[in-house]
């Protein structure tokens, strides 16, 4: 972490993780992850005027990214990035390391802040909301570290998220479906600790579910688990896209993605490089070359 970076994360309560389980904003799975010890952050003089107009997108773009810039110093990780998504899609974004797909998701939950250009979601702009507020918009997130509290139970953890979303009426059966969503059911009263990677993974994801966001952001949701956790975790995002979720999924792992992508974008030095259906970016040439670093 350079002095440069403009990160909310420090000075943002919802982006820390603790074990008060009483703080409102560590139930929300789209804000758990601490990352870094970036200074507070900076104001956003300089940057450019929006160039969308204020009405924001066509009515079935949730999410639209208008010259969207990062820097960190004087090192740019994404750059004047144009990036779509529609309501309901599952979108996958791939690159080699570095090529600032994270970056991107944080732009978008607002855990960095952008240097120039502008978001919107839902046609508002959201480029200057805060973590907490694109939350309560409907952007979920689960991040790439573990974001469940270990000595608490799967029904625990869940209820955080559940109470949320739902009045206290019913509020049992209310955790015990989103349980059951998730194949868990069976373990509510074990400590996520001792859950399964795997495990562990689908109640992350059942967590940032609960909060019923419109779209959800997940950080490589399959990395380091089994051959069978990943189906399972494919199965859980497919089921939760056909209730009507969209999603954006950073993933590695390029049968993971074509077992759940519709469209793939591809980042590469912080700009997109290609923007296609999965078959035939498997089938790209020049991205093929670009994660063996040949270009
Ligand atoms: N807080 C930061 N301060 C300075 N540089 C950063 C910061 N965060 C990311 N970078 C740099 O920005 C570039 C993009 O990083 P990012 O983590 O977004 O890439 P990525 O595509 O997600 O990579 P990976 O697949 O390895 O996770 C990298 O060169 C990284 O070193």
């Amino acid at each position: 972490m350079t002095a440069t970076d403009t990160d909310r994360d420090t000075t943002d309560a919802s982006t820390t993780k603790t074990t008060n389980a009483s703080t409102a904003e560590t139930t929300n799975a789209s804000t758990t992850e601490t990352t870094d010890d970036s200074p507070p952050p900076s104001d956003t003089a300089g940057r450019k005027s929006p160039a969308v107009a204020a009405t924001g997108p066509g009515t079935d773009t949730l999410l639209q990214t208008d010259g969207l810039t990062k820097r960190f110093g004087g090192f740019t990780a994404i750059d004047d990035v144009d990036f779509d998504v529609s309501e309901g899609e599952l979108r996958c974004l791939i690159g080699p390391n570095g090529a600032g797909k994270s970056t991107l998701l944080k732009l978008i939950t607002g855990r960095h802040t952008a240097t120039e250009g502008a978001i919107y979601y839902d046609g508002t702009d959201i480029t200057d909301y805060r973590p907490n507020e694109r939350v309560d918009l409907g952007i979920g997130m689960k991040f790439q570290v573990p974001s469940v509290f270990d000595e608490l139970t799967a029904y625990e953890n869940m209820r955080l998220s559940v109470q949320r979303t739902h009045g206290d009426a019913d509020l049992d059966a209310a955790i015990l479906d989103a349980l059951k969503r998730i194949d868990l059911a069976e373990r509510a009263t074990t400590p996520a600790g001792d859950l399964a990677h795997g495990q562990q993974g689908r109640l992350e994801i059942g967590m940032a579910a609960a909060l019923e966001p419109d779209l959800l952001l997940l950080d490589e949701p399959v990395a380091g688990l089994s051959v069978e956790e990943r189906a399972e975790v494919a199965d859980l995002v497919t089921e939760l896209n056909a209730d009507g979720i969209a999603f954006i999924v950073i993933e590695h792992d390029i049968d993971f993605v074509a077992e759940i992508a519709d469209e793939v974008t591809v980042l590469h030095g912080g700009e997109v490089f290609r923007e296609d259906s999965i078959a035939n970016i498997r089938n790209d040439d020049e991205v093929r070359r670009i994660y063996l670093g040949g270009e």
